[in-house]
């Protein structure tokens, strides 16, 4: 095997070690065998996107050796393959990189050093997947370039002209015709048109459009986003009673990756170019939520199948929708009707509940919600603290990373399933990915400590908070330790009432609560304190009326519809989820909880309205719930329970 050029006995020893030990690892964790005798195909290991290398860099580096060479790059992947034509150029290639350096880049902080092997053929998950969520289509080229120019010259979206809701959101711009979207009802008003309507110039566009079949009426409303490179939009489906299926997205300017995602938890990105039109019909519009991940560059397959980052441009997209007619206040109000959702009966409304009630509002309050995340509770923290010196530990569900540093000695990670909560913490310089705590993409055995606070009480079956258990111990090693916490039932003990309870002291809802300031409300130690916040007048289009309009939808696809009545069409006799009061005691088991969002000035509300109130899903255990609960997954052992402040918390260690 080649070694590199110029280097000292003791090196080159110090190399092939490594080389020999990353041939191992090849196989034992991705099944890749590297081979003895040369190929026509090589593995750059450390030459992957995991690595913060690009596509461009390892192209432009591997071609010198034979002008058509393929590089083939995978997502969250630190090594890459180059297939060359022949064994002679992949040789050549092997000989003059192996031990290359790659040098610092933007996007790269640390030098990286290539090491090449020879295999023969490429991993088997390396092409990307080109299916799309079903309903959606995708045209691509669909407008002319000088058309393209001439709508990008006619649209000024530096000027409020309607009526003060469009503007820079908090992640892009926006600007409305024809209706006004209202992010604080996510709703149009049909009785109240905006005074511009959508502009001639798409008349072509659309005409193109409905002559042709690809949609069935003269959209009435447009709203343009205009993104900078690191901006997004949270994941959410178009509130469904407010517009027609068939919604129209025009992608002018940056190329950028649409997620679009499936309550199953399936996943499927859309690469949207320049000049395309997404068509979202069907179960792509009213099933898959749809959304923009907030950053600064994608990965996409290059024209020869390999994958690579691309850095994100300022990029305008122009949403064309049909307003139904249907006025907001007969089935889209976010306020007590809320109750109309109920306890899920099976895995697709479980998820889909938590879809809604647990990971958009939390996408949606992230920036709030951290900062009434300050200070660490004493005994996590002293948990924490007790974990010696160099143990790994996962924390689940970490937000803001409020449990991070505490004990200097610990290697950390995290994970939450809000992407703009891990934002956060991954700016605050710690280790974080976007995940599910049903799902934990982690690798078996390998964490001494795993912490888990405040995710299981929004599972919404029992079955699923045993699946969350069992995750967490599946990631942990033989005696490593998890702490898990999550909100009680009984907020009062011994007399004392928790400090949610006490808050202000008031039976109230949230008018008092309103008077408080975020400290005031015990911001620093009481997690499950649900807080005011000023708006962020992002789109929480999805409602728990999502599935309210039968006529809209195929209730085989959907799986479950209610009537618009309230009375339940679901099959047996689904329990009604209640609004908790915050502040007082639970009633239910399974509630939803308010939280409020009040606007300050107010400005921007044209209904009336002085409160967006977002409800998440809880499921609040009682006394010795929990621990029954991780008995019941086996494979560990309660080493200690305990009462905290309105939560229960228990111990575990992996047997
Ligand atoms: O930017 C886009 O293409 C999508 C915008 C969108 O989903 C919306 O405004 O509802
Ligand atoms: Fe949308």
């Amino acid at each position: 095997m080649a070694a590199p050029i110029g280097e000292s006995k003791n090196e080159m020893k110090k190399f092939n070690k490594k080389l020999a030990r990353l041939r191992q690892t090849l196989k034992d964790r991705e099944n890749i065998i590297c081979l003895d005798d040369a190929t026509n195909i090589i593995c750059v290991c450390n030459g992957g996107l995991d690595n913060n290398v690009s596509y461009e860099e390892i192209h432009a580096l591997f071609t010198r050796y034979g002008q058509s060479c393929s590089v083939l790059m995978q997502p969250q992947k630190s090594y890459c393959f180059i297939s060359y034509n022949t064994v002679g150029e992949a040789t050549e290639a092997v000989n003059q990189l192996n031990g290359h350096k790659l040098l610092t880049s933007e996007q790269r902080k640390a030098e990286v050093v290539l090491y090449t092997l020879f295999v023969s053929k490429v991993a088997d998950s390396v092409s990307p997947s080109a299916s799309l969520p079903p309903g959606l289509i995708l045209l691509e080229d669909y407008i002319s370039h000088e058309y393209a120019e001439t709508i990008l010259a006619s649209i000024d979206l530096s000027q409020n002209q309607n009526t003060g809701q469009q503007a820079d959101l908090k992640h892009r711009r926006v600007k409305h015709y024809g209706y006004e979207f209202k992010y604080s009802i996510n709703n149009v008003d049909p009785d109240d048109p905006l005074m511009e309507g959508i502009p001639e110039v798409f008349l072509p566009l659309l005409e193109k459009l409905r002559g042709s079949g690809v949609i069935g009426h003269m959209p009435d409303q447009l709203t343009v986003n205009q993104y900078q490179p690191g901006q997004g939009i949270p994941p959410h489906v178009d509130t469904p009673s407010a517009f027609e299926d068939g919604l129209v997205s025009l992608s002018l300017g940056s190329q950028v990756l649409m997620e679009f995602r499936h309550p199953d938890g399936q996943h499927l990105s859309v690469l949207l170019p320049h000049r395309s039109v997404l068509v979202m019909t069907g179960e792509s519009r009213y099933v898959w939520s749809h959304g923009i991940t907030p950053r600064k560059s994608d990965i996409v397959a290059t024209p020869d199948t390999g994958l690579t980052l691309s850095p994100r441009g300022v990029r305008t997209s122009f949403t064309f929708r049909k307003i139904t007619g249907v006025k907001p206040s007969q089935v889209d109000s976010l306020g007590p009707e809320t109750g109309d959702t109920c306890l899920p009966e099976d895995e697709i409304s479980a998820a889909s509940l938590e879809r809604l009630h647990v990971h958009q509002v939390y996408e949606q309050i992230a920036d709030h919600f951290s900062g009434t995340r300050h200070s660490p509770w004493p005994r996590i923290a002293d948990f924490l603290r007790n974990q010696p010196p160099g143990s790994l530990l996962i924390d689940i569900g970490c937000g803001n990373g409020k449990y991070f540093g505490i004990n200097k000695g610990l290697f950390e990670l995290g994970s939450d399933m809000s992407s703009n909560l891990a934002g956060i913490c991954g700016g605050r310089g710690h280790q974080v990915y976007v995940g599910d705590v049903l799902n934990i993409p982690l690798r078996e055995g390998t964490f001494d400590v795993c912490l888990c606070i405040a995710v299981i009480h929004h599972m919404s079956t029992k079955e699923r908070r045993r699946k969350a258990v069992s995750e967490l111990l599946k990631v942990l090693r033989p005696g490593g330790q998890a702490l898990i916490y999550v909100w009680a039932v009984e907020q009062e003990r011994h007399k004392v009432k928790s400090k949610y309870l006490k808050g202000k002291g008031a039976q109230s809802q949230s008018s008092s609560e309103s008077q408080m300031d975020d400290k005031k409300q015990n911001a620093d130690t009481d997690e499950n304190a649900p807080r005011e916040t000023i708006p962020e007048k992002e789109p929480f289009h999805l409602t728990n009326n999502m599935l309210d309009n039968p006529s809209a939808h195929d209730e085989s696809v959907l799986g479950e519809v209610k009537p618009s009545g309230g009375a339940t069409a679901m099959k047996g006799n689904p329990q009604k989820l209640e609004v908790h009061i915050n502040r007082t005691h639970f009633k239910h088991q399974d509630v939803l909880v308010p939280w409020q969002l009040k606007n300050k000035s107010d400005s921007s509300k044209q209904d009336g309205t002085s409160a967006q109130t977002f409800h998440r899903f809880y499921h609040v255990f009682h006394q010795g719930e929990l621990e029954e609960l991780c008995e019941s997954v086996g494979r560990c052992k309660v080493a200690n329970s305990y009462y905290d402040q309105g939560n229960w918390a228990v111990q575990l260690e992996k047997l």
